[in-house]
């Protein structure tokens, strides 16, 4: 996948700088004194092993966990003191799909709106852009799990959030909900997003602002 590059400066401030992280899980140090900053435009891919601390880095980098040591920033401001501003700006996706699988897909677009900044013109029609036309109307418990993730996703195209945090966007997705998902990245890129994700497979992307942390797994 070819990508031009985005046209805005790059001279845009630093959206989340986090400095000297560590974490420490069961007695383990998952990882300690690791700092890293995102910029609109920039897309960090974060690699590792099972059990490294991928999810726990991320938990941390959305707010939603304290690092051990360490500080984050969003748009130079503290956390969590800027936490609100910070949450209103970003949308994360856990590596569960966190969807309500007694609703249905239409009631999960309606609960996630009805909580968060999502604004979603027609339901139906976004759902039949991923592919889930006809499967509107049943709880998502009778979906595949690769339809179930595709219902998660659907956030990613109501989203006015311009940090995107997403663990294991890909699992249980096909080949061609693969390269849509790639394709939607990029287009949010050059649109000045930004997105920090764990996958286990290899992105397809070529891109100039593409760039890779990795947490060695230490025991
Ligand atoms: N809430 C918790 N309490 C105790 N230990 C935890 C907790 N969350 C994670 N861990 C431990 O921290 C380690 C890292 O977990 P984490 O989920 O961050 O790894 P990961 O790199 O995302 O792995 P995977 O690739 O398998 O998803 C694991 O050994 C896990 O057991």
């Amino acid at each position: 996948m070819n990508i031009a590059q985005p046209t805005f400066a790059v001279t845009a401030p630093i959206l989340l700088d986090a400095a000297n992280l560590s974490c420490v899980k069961q007695d383990r140090v998952l990882f300690e004194q690791l700092s890293l900053h995102l910029k609109p435009g920039e897309l960090l891919q974060i690699k590792g092993k099972n059990g490294a601390g991928k999810s726990s880095l991320l938990r941390i980098l959305s707010g939603l966990a304290q690092p051990d040591e360490g500080q984050l920033q969003y748009l130079a401001q503290p956390l969590p003191a800027a936490l609100s501003d910070y949450a209103a700006n970003l949308c994360f996706i856990g590596h569960q799909s966190g969807i309500h699988e007694q609703l249905t897909a239409i009631e999960n677009l309606q609960f996630w709106q009805a909580a968060s900044d999502l604004h979603i013109q027609d339901e139906f029609t976004l759902l039949a852009e991923l592919g889930l036309a006809g499967l509107e109307d049943i709880p998502c418990r009778m979906l595949s799990a690769g339809q179930q993730r595709r219902v998660s996703l659907a956030r990613l195209w109501a989203t006015s959030a311009q940090i995107w945090i997403l663990d294991e966007p890909f699992t249980a997705l096909d080949q061609s909900a693969i390269v849509s998902l790639q394709q939607h990245f990029i287009a949010h890129l050059q649109r000045g997003g930004a997105i920090i994700l764990t996958t286990h497979q290899p992105l397809s992307i070529e891109y100039h602002a593409l760039r890779a942390l990795e947490i060695h797994y230490r025991w």
